[in-house]
């Protein structure tokens, strides 16, 4: 495999809905490993962006490169199979499935099982191993033989970051994965994603500063689909360029609405 280092890395990508350009020449270059936040402004491209990363989306021009392969112009399965797995802001769980099933049809897709049935049953000590392995990691051993649907939201959201990394993926991306969670359960959940994904790539579209600060080694700061800043936490927070287009306004609400504490790290 040819690679320039970079675990994925997104060349001058473009994409267009009709006459209007949404993402407008978008650069990021993600190393092996490392933890990155999407932040920006309603409207940005943040989802569009995860959307053209997956191969939901086809880009308009530009490029995209997974472990300095070219992803863009496949389909989201063919890039799954390269090895980048992604979670959703809606459900993506079959609720009438236990917990331990939903992680075994994970694994299974994850190896392309449906497409080669004596195969699957082959490998199956294989598959149910590997569902046992991830439903420690996500925590909900007790819960194994519950129905997803009978889940709590925590829960729920914990058994899709566990059907996300079932297959083994070295590239993760997670859409808002605390939407909607208590602080509380937040921080348990940073916790959670740290340990999951540890060694791991990882991106994720977050609009909690508190996550956003507690999890990520660089954030990318996106506007009008473009990327204006891409750096440390510390130097993001410093950016003018970033203070001005984005998160000054974003900070200064954050912080009259929540307790200090919820930002993990920021010490201005
Ligand atoms: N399939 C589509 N067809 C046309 N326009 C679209 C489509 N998907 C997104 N857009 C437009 O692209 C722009 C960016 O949307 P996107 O959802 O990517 O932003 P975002 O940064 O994720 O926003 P938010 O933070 O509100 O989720 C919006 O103006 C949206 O209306």
């Amino acid at each position: 495999m040819s690679s320039n280092g970079f675990a994925l890395e997104l060349i001058d990508a473009r994409k267009c809905f009709g006459k209007t350009e949404i993402i407008r020449g978008a650069n990021l270059q993600v190393r092996p490993g490392e933890r990155v936040a999407i932040i920006g402004p309603n409207g940005a491209g943040k989802s569009t962006l995860f959307n053209l990363i997956s191969g939901r989306f086809g880009l308009s021009s530009g490029q995209i490169r997974l472990h300095g392969q070219r992803i863009d112009g496949l389909k989201p399965y063919e890039i799954n199979r390269r090895g980048l797995a992604r979670s959703f802001q809606v459900s993506n769980l079959f609720n009438r499935l236990s917990v331990y099933e939903n992680l075994r049809c994970a694994v299974l897709w994850s190896m392309g099982a449906r497409y080669a049935f004596w195969r699957f049953l082959a490998d199956m000590r294989a598959v149910n191993d590997r569902a046992e392995e991830v439903l420690a990691m996500i925590r909900l051993d007790k819960r194994r033989d519950q129905l997803a649907v009978n889940l709590t939201y925590a829960e729920q959201r914990a058994l899709e970051i566990g059907i996300t990394i079932a297959g083994g993926s070295s590239v993760i991306l997670l859409d808002e994965p605390t939407a909607g969670m208590s602080k509380s359960e937040t921080t348990r959940f940073i916790q959670l994603i740290r340990e999951v994904t540890e060694g791991k790539t990882l991106l994720t579209v977050e609009h909690d500063m508190g996550v956003v600060f507690g999890l990520a080694d660089r954030i990318a700061v996106l506007v009008y689909g473009e990327v204006i800043a891409f750096d440390t936490p510390e130097a993001v927070r410093a950016n003018a360029r970033v203070q001005e287009a984005y998160l000054g306004s974003v900070l200064a609400e954050t912080q009259a609405a929540a307790a200090p504490s919820s930002f993990v790290g920021a010490s201005a």
